[in-house]
């Protein structure tokens, strides 16, 4: 495991914004968490950057506790976007990749791929103040990940980004992923954590109340989501054994089966009535497990 994440907590005076969070954090993935506002994500990432005092827990990347002797290996988008208003986009880049340790002719040929790569290269002279919010979030991003950083946290990149940019971020994030770049970021759009990830944490309460590979969470939810599509009634299938969630769509019906097993016996009934444009058993989507879960109590 690369980053590792053991009974990490942390109280402001007496309330408790995150609480006994563990997780591990394999090498060149990518961990999406969920969660509401205030669920804790952004406590989180502070603490494994050890950027927060009086925190509990133990936090290590390759085996060795995060200082700030590992900062040249990690990049960090922060929520709170924090750049100088004043700086030209080249020079508050350079600013940032030098406290990276790079040397400045790197920088300037990093610039200019990220820049082109973002769609972006006619910022480079202007001043972050002229720039709209999203063009000043490419400008961080491009500061945190212009080192190419072994890890990469990234507090939700996708707001405030158009679906243009948002598609280029995500090839971004892919590619360094493929590079070897572990990362892990925030979102709410659950399509995102979906699309990208590998592993996925669900925090809700400054709990993670549900953590590990996408294909195991999906796995231990047990639940289904049944398309069925024709020109029948589909009414009666609403009452039978482990149907849940029963929705009539435009084109016929949708629901959740609390088991697979309940699959075979709807399939055989519905069939009797003749053709069907669809019957589809499929994994449960992100959104549906969220929901039920932060839905839950947790006490
Ligand atoms: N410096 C602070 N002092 C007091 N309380 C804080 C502080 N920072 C965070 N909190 C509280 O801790 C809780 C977790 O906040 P955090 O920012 O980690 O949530 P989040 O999951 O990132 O939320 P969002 O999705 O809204 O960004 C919230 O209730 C927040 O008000």
């Amino acid at each position: 495991m690369t980053l590792i994440i053991k009974n990490v907590s942390k109280k402001f005076n007496d309330f408790t914004a995150v609480h006994d969070v563990n997780l591990e954090v394999p090498k060149s993935t990518m961990y999406g968490f969920l969660g509401g506002n205030g669920a804790g994500k952004t406590t989180t990432f502070r603490m494994i950057l050890g950027l927060l005092p009086k925190t509990t827990g133990v936090v290590t990347f390759n085996d060795e506790p995060i200082d700030y002797s590992m900062t040249n290996k990690i990049g960090y988008l922060p929520e709170e976007r924090g750049l100088h208003p004043k700086l030209k986009v080249w020079e508050q880049v350079q600013y940032l990749a030098e406290l990276k340790g790079m040397k400045k002719k790197d920088i300037a040929t990093e610039l200019d791929y990220w820049l082109k790569r973002f769609d972006a290269f006619e910022n480079k002279e202007k001043k972050i103040e002229a720039l709209s919010k999203g063009n000043q979030q490419k400008v961080q991003l491009i500061a945190a990940i212009i080192h190419k950083p072994e890890l990469l946290i990234l507090d939700e990149p996708f707001s405030g980004l158009d679906p243009v940019n948002v598609e280029l971020l995500k090839l971004a994030v892919k590619d360094l992923k493929e590079q070897g770049t572990t990362i892990i970021f925030s979102s709410h759009r659950m399509e995102h954590v979906e699309e990208l990830c590998d592993y996925i944490c669900i925090m809700s309460k400054g709990k993670a109340i549900v953590s590990g590979s996408l294909d195991n969470v999906k796995d231990d939810f047990g639940k289904k989501d049944i398309f069925i599509e024709g020109e029948h009634d589909f009414e009666f299938l609403k009452d039978f054994e482990g149907v849940e969630d029963f929705k009539m769509t435009k084109k016929g019906v949708k629901f959740t089966i609390s088991d697979e097993s309940y699959a075979e016996n709807i399939y055989q009934n519905v069939t009797k009535l003749g053709y069907l444009k669809r019957f589809q058993v499929a994994e449960p989507s992100l959104n549906d497990i969220f929901i039920a879960k932060v839905g839950e109590k947790h006490e």
